[in-house]
C-alpha cells in the first residue's frame, strides 16, 4: 500500500512511519494546506489537514494521503496549541483526528495574536533553529516528555485505527 505524507517536515514523516505497522511504502510531498501559515482555530487547522491529505493522495497517486497540520485555538483560558490530522483514501470520505493540546505561555500567545508564526517565535524564544522540525513547542513546554513526533504519532494512530475500522465496515 502506497502512503503519501503531505509534508516534508521530518517530525511528521517520522510520526507517520511509526504509527503504521506492516508492509507500506511511504512517500512525502509538499502538499498545499490552503490555509494561513499560522492557522488560528480548530476549524482552520482541520481544513489545512484535510487539504493536505487530499492533495497528497492526488499528487503522489497513493492509496492513502495523510495531512498533519499545526495551529492554535483561542479559549477563555488562553491560547491552546492544537494539531489536527486527516486521512484521505480512495475508498471512503476523509477521516480526521486531533492531537494532544496544551496552553501556550502568554508571552508566546501575545506574539501569535500580533501576527507572528509559532515556528519562528519558538526558534527566537529558545535560541535554537527549526524547533518545528524537531521537538516542537510541545516538546519545549513539556520539558521533553512529549515531543512533536510523539504527539503526531499518537494522532496518526487515531487516524489509522479509524481508517481500519471504516474499512472493516465496507468489507
Ligand atoms: O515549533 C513548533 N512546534 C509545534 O508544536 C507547532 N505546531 C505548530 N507550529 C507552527 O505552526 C505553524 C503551522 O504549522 P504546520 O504544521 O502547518 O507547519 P510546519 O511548518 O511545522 O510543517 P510543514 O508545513 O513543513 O508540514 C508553523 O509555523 C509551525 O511551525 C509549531 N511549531
Amino acid at each position: 500500500m502506497k502512503i503519501i505524507i503531505g509534508s516534508n517536515n521530518p517530525a511528521k514523516i517520522e510520526a507517520v512511519k511509526h504509527a503504521f505497522k506492516g508492509n507500506y511504502d511511504f512517500f512525502s510531498v509538499n502538499a498545499f494546506s490552503g490555509v494561513s501559515e499560522m492557522p488560528f482555530s480548530d476549524e482552520e487547522t482541520i481544513k489545512g489537514a484535510l487539504n493536505r491529505a487530499e492533495s497528497a493522495i492526488k499528487i503522489g497517486h497513493g492509496d492513502i494521503g495523510i495531512g498533519l497540520e499545526g495551529g492554535v485555538q483561542e479559549t477563555t483560558y488562553g491560547l491552546l496549541l492544537c494539531n489536527w490530522g486527516a486521512i484521505a483514501s480512495n475508498e471512503h470520505s476523509s477521516i480526521i483526528a486531533g492531537g494532544a493540546r496544551i496552553l501556550l505561555p502568554e508571552e508566546i500567545a501575545i506574539r501569535l495574536r500580533n501576527g507572528e508564526e509559532l515556528g519562528p517565535v519558538m526558534d527566537d524564544y529558545t535560541n535554537k533553529q527549526n524547533i518545528r522540525k524537531k521537538e516542537g513547542a510541545v516538546g519545549i513546554f513539556t520539558n521533553g516528555k512529549i515531543d512533536r513526533a510523539e504527539m503526531f504519532t499518537h494522532l496518526t494512530k487515531l487516524l489509522v485505527g479509524q481508517y481500519e475500522y471504516h474499512r472493516s465496515l465496507i468489507k
